[in-house]
């Protein structure tokens, strides 16, 4: 009887803001884990997705962007972070927007590994009409690293994503699977309570989002099967609360009970949940403060 060895390795997706990596790295796992929406930087931490298969344990790391814009600390924190995934997995995957090659995404490109085996996935397959333009596009970019494979996928509709898989596979190293193959994330509820509220806040505030706001998890407690969750919504000044809490409370209720919702959903369980803003003066430049989210 032949044997099948069995390979576990990690995969790091990198790209500038707003490729897409949080989408594709959902569907690869098949589960909402990682936050997406239209505005971007909504990634804050290293999010791992584990897809288990009968031979293979892809563990997949969501970066955040590569910050060009801003230089606070927060960023320099957020641009360590993005060395450091890289420095330590099998396996890169370079996202990139079908036929938009910016600054920003060279600024990406200068951090790629060159020991580490590269894939170039071109994404949003879906907007790149025409096949010839596209093909030149690849070309273009592909003068400008080596990459060990190129793919194009549209992570929004599920398209090519098993022809993704089958290029990382090879660059797994033989190894026992590292996690349970029902496990979709090593982060635990606490942490994904944080990334439901943080999502829900993105999607209802949209533009009018302070950039420097963060979440925090001040109770997560067992009570019998409920589970009581307290979220404090950290903004930096006081006038950025109102925008946050609504009219009358509304905006912030509406948070409230769909962070619940999904919530019950995810934890399988009844949620006792409330969400309430603080100001937090300062905290986006405060590096002692960004070492207590793990940020530094
Ligand atoms: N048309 C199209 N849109 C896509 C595709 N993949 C992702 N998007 C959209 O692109 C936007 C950004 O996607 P995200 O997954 O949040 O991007 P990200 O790279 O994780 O962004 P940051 O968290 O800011 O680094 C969202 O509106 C997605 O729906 C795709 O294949 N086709």
């Amino acid at each position: 009887m032949t044997h099948t060895p069995f390979h576990c390795g990690f995969v790091a997706i990198v790209g500038r803001p707003n490729v897409g990596k949080s989408t594709l790295m959902n569907h690869l796992i098949g589960q909402k884990i990682s936050i997406t929406s239209k505005k971007s930087q909504t990634t804050r931490h290293r999010v791992t997705g584990i897809h288990t298969e009968d031979a293979a344990q892809f563990v997949f790391v969501d970066t955040p962007g590569f910050q060009t814009y801003h230089k606070g600390a927060l960023n320099e924190a957020l641009n360590k972070s993005v060395k450091d995934s890289l420095g330590s997995v099998d396996c890169v995957l370079f996202l990139l927007e079908a036929m938009r090659f910016t600054a920003a995404d060279r600024e990406v490109m200068a951090l790629l590994p060159k020991k580490t085996p590269v894939i170039l996935v071109v994404n949003k397959l879906d907007k790149a009409k025409d096949k010839l333009a596209l093909q030149a596009f690849i070309d273009e970019v592909c003068a400008e690293f080596e990459f060990a494979g190129v793919e194009v996928v549209s992570a929004k509709h599920g398209q090519r994503l098993a022809e993704l898989l089958d290029q990382v596979r090879p660059h797994l190293p033989e190894s026992m699977p590292l996690y349970p193959e029902d496990m979709i994330t090593d982060k635990n509820e606490r942490f994904l309570a944080a990334e439901i509220v943080r999502e829900k806040l993105f999607r209802y505030l949209g533009e009018e989002l302070p950039y420097e706001m963060n979440v925090e998890v001040e109770m997560f407690e067992m009570d019998g099967a409920l589970r009581r969750i307290h979220i404090a919504v950290l903004v930096d000044k006081e006038h950025q609360k109102p925008i946050v809490i609504g009219r009358g409370g509304e905006k912030l209720k509406k948070i409230s009970t769909e962070a619940r919702l999904d919530m019950e959903k995810l934890f399988d369980g009844k949620v006792f949940l409330q969400v309430w803003v603080k100001v937090k003066s300062g905290w986006a430049d405060d590096v002692r403060f960004l070492r207590e989210f793990g940020l530094d």
